[in-house]
């Protein structure tokens, strides 16, 4: 699928979502174009991941339009439009089976799918060893899945979405479990692909503005299923949006230098 610099990669319009009774998300609109860096912010339970469980069809949605690249929701095979979909993500944490051997983990993204069944194809395998002696992760090429801690999780996913060729990387919260060291050297990594010709869009959810890396330039910040605010970092970054959607008085600073964010809470008013 070519996509020009205009076209959008991710398009959501109206998009609901209602799980028990309760309106998870509400009317989200949203759209990501190709060569545009997105994170989406906000507290616990404001439905950040229930959104990217959503884009890439692991969830539901109970109206609205989703669309990714040229396929929309509803009318397109999702196991086919998560083959243009990089994701990196906990639910995947849980679908994976914990005697899954990691080479399998990894190569089945190339297809999407869980759990790879059958021989592993040979040039696959060499493709998969290749991105975990990359990650730093040739040592648990004999492992499996559920043997592993967090912080290996997270690298197995990072080189499983890598498999597939995408238009879109999707990250939630994917320095979660690992240590200061592991989280700034992956975010070299993922600034370096970020400037790379023909990268892909990445979308990034994290709960800490440190992570925010210069190549990221819109965010999209979410409050109870709705979105709080929405556009480019230095319009969004401010104490008045970030108070309001943690509840607290807030104070964010940024690096004129090094181009990274911090937030600096001054009083819990929640
Ligand atoms: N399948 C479901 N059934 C019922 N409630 C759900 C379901 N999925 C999510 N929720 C609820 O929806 C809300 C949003 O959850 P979600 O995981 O999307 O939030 P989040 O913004 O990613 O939170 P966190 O920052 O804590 O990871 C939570 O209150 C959660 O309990």
């Amino acid at each position: 699928m070519l996509l020009n610099e205009m076209s959008d990669v991710l398009r959501v319009s109206g998009l609901r979502y209602v799980r028990d009774d309760r309106a998870i998300l509400d009317g989200i609109d949203w759209s990501v174009r190709a060569g545009e860096h997105w994170v989406v912010l906000g507290p616990n339970g404001c439905g950040k991941t229930s959104l990217i469980n959503c884009l890439t069809g692991y969830e539901m949605a109970t109206a609205g339009s989703i669309q990714v690249g040229e396929a929309q929701f509803g009318f397109a095979d999702w196991r086919e439009v998560r083959k243009h979909v990089g994701l990196v993500t906990s639910t995947l944490v849980s679908y994976l089976e914990p005697y899954e051997p990691v080479l399998d983990a990894v190569v089945s993204g190339r297809e999407a799918i869980l759990n790879l069944v059958g021989e592993r194809d040979a040039a696959l395998e060499v493709e998969a060893r290749g991105l975990l002696e990359r990650m730093g992760c040739g040592h648990l090429v004999g492992s499996r899945w559920g043997v592993l801690s967090q912080g290996e999780r997270q690298k197995i996913l990072i080189c499983r979405a890598f498999m597939a060729e995408f238009e879109v990387l999707i990250l939630d919260e994917p320095c979660a479990g690992l240590d200061p060291v592991a989280r700034e050297h992956f975010l070299g990594w993922l600034g370096e692909m970020a400037e790379r010709e023909g990268a892909p869009s990445l979308v990034i959810v994290t709960h800490h503005v440190e992570e925010i890396l210069p190549c990221f330039s819109k965010v999209l910040l979410l409050k109870e299923g709705k979105v709080l605010a929405m556009g480019g970092k230095s319009e969004v970054l401010r104490d008045e949006w970030l108070g309001e959607a943690y509840g607290a008085r807030v104070e964010v600073g940024v690096d004129e230098i090094a181009g990274r964010y911090g937030l600096r809470i001054l009083e819990v008013l929640r």
